[in-house]
């Protein structure tokens, strides 16, 4: 018999109560002094923002009354839209235009993606917060309480000032704690010389520039620069702030770092205004599109998406090498020219720097002799000098001695010492010089080669290296090539590799 599970209960939503005729749809946020919701109007089916300002005394209910008055009668393109109120029994229901996001929204996520803001975004979003800023200015009144989660971005894409509970009218005296003054993060110093320990704040437009400043320069570096969790840290970090300091530390130079030397002038009176600012479109000329800055960041995207498509090419590399086991770069560093190293794995006994393999064979030859053979890519200089390091490795299983065989051994050059026991034979090398001129080929010659030959005991393991230097001569570097490729190959007599009896010398 099977036994039929109650299905579980849908968990129930939790619900905000929101007044007639607006819906309940989603919790947006929650501020200190009240919550936003989205909500919809029925029957029209429009989405709005609603904030629920509770109150349970009369300072509460007028400091909500100062708080709307101030919104609807402040309408500007760049202020959240102020649609209506609804007084309740216990709050006030603020029904707000519906914004998409806010930006500190827009911080937070470009900060986790590790990037900096776009120039041009940061100056789209600064030029209408600082219009919405002018315009409370022009009126007299100041905003109070600028920073990332106080500017919406709207459904339009315009950012606008939210969130007007810290407006007052010019020379107004708050005298209150620091939770209801504006956000100690973006308090201007003279906020916390002149208030003390007590934090009580006198709001002042000089104030609302100092935040802008501290804004602009978040969205500028993507990052916080008031820092510390307490009151007293807070008030440490903004007392010992020093613009020119971080402009130097972030690379912030010219236009940029005057701008924003004057925002965040210590001293209130050298703080240029919000209608000066606006006055000298200063802010249009050094952060607007096609600007001195934005050229350069331009330029700097330009290059790190070259190197980044030079890295991207290397590990298509890398994998192949991985798949086919044959040769493993060694190092990179995309942005100079790469000089890969490479692990030789057939003979494993060797291992063959700076060059790429291009082909290997094994087999007989003519004569019937086994033979290795490998064709070698490297990159010559334009002083014709290549050195390729050839290390032979675990030559203590290696019974007899080595003979770097050579395919044509007509070569007068090719006189190879014989000591230690290691019989280098004979090296060929076959030019091939890439590029796309042809001619380089038939005018390169080997006018010296130097073989040094090094015992070596690393990890418990006998190593020769073999340094082949090798100089060539009379080729042509066509002009504006600073390098180009030679082919070269190297071949070892495997029969002798193999049957010889010969030991290498021990260290
Ligand atoms: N009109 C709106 N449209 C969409 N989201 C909004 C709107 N107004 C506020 N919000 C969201 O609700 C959150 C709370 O807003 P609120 O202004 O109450 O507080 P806050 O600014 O985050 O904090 P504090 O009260 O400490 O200043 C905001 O961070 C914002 O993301």
């Amino acid at each position: 018999m099977t036994t039929v599970k109650p299905k579980p209960k849908a968990k129930k939503r939790f619900e905000v109560k929101v007044p007639e005729p607006y819906k309940f749809i989603k919790t947006l946020g929650q501020g200190r002094f009240g919550s936003v919701h989205e909500v919809s109007k029925t029957p029209s089916d429009e989405y709005f923002a609603m904030k629920i300002l509770p109150f349970t005394s009369e300072s509460d209910f007028e400091k909500n009354e100062h708080e709307i008055l101030k919104l609807s009668k402040n309408q500007h393109r760049n202020v959240v839209g102020f649609v209506e109120v609804i007084e309740g029994d216990a709050a006030h229901y603020v029904v707000l235009e519906l914004c998409s996001h806010s930006l500190h929204d827009e911080l937070f996520e470009n900060q986790k993606l590790g990037g900096k803001m776009d120039v041009v975004r940061v100056y789209r979003v600064m030029r209408d917060v600082l219009d919405g800023i002018a315009f409370l200015h022009s009126r007299g009144a100041i905003y109070g309480d600028l920073k990332g989660s106080n500017v919406l971005i709207g459904k339009d894409g315009i950012a606008k000032l939210g969130d007007f509970g810290g407006v007052v009218g010019t020379g107004t005296m708050k005298t209150s704690n620091s939770a209801e003054c504006g956000t100690m993060q973006f308090w201007a110093p003279e906020f916390f010389k002149l208030a003390g320990k007590t934090a009580s704040q006198i709001g002042s437009f000089a104030g609302d520039m100092w935040a802008f400043g501290q804004l602009l320069l978040e969205m500028l570096t993507s990052r916080s620069w008031i820092v510390g969790g307490s009151s007293v840290e807070i008030e440490k970090s903004v007392l010992g702030f020093d613009i020119g300091e971080i402009c130097s530390k972030e690379g912030i130079v010219g236009e940029v770092q005057i701008l924003l030397s004057l925002l965040l002038s210590k001293s209130p009176s050298q703080r240029i205004s919000s209608a000066k600012l606006v006055r000298t479109n200063r802010l249009q000329s050094v952060l607007g599109p096609e600007t001195p800055l934005s050229r350069f960041l331009t330029q700097e995207l330009e290059s790190l998406e070259n190197t980044l498509s030079a890295a991207q090419e290397e590990i298509r590399r890398l994998k192949d090498a991985v798949v086919t086991q044959r040769v493993v770069p060694r190092s990179l560093h995309p942005t100079t020219s790469v000089m890969p190293s490479f692990v030789f794995t057939d003979p494993s006994h060797f291992r063959v720097n700076n060059t790429e393999i291009i082909r290997t064979d094994v087999g007989k030859d003519k004569d019937g002799d086994s033979r290795w053979s490998s064709v070698f890519r490297t990159d010559v200089f334009a002083n014709g000098v290549i050195s390729v390091e050839i290390t032979l490795l675990s030559l203590d299983d290696i019974d007899g001695d080595l003979r770097f065989g050579l395919m044509d051994s007509n070569n007068p050059l090719l006189e190879i010492d014989k000591t230690l026991g290691l019989s280098v034979e004979s090296l060929h090398f076959s030019f091939l010089i890439f590029s796309d001129s042809v001619s380089l080929c038939q005018c390169a010659q080997i006018c010296s080669l130097n073989i040094v030959q090094e015992q070596q005991k690393r990890q418990n393991q006998h190593i020769t290296l073999i340094q082949i230097d090798l100089k060539i001569s009379n080729f042509i570097v066509r002009q504006g090539t600073s390098a180009c490729q030679i082919n070269f190959k190297l071949g070892v007599d495997l029969d002798l590799y193999r049957q010889s009896d010969q030991r290498l010398p021990k260290l």
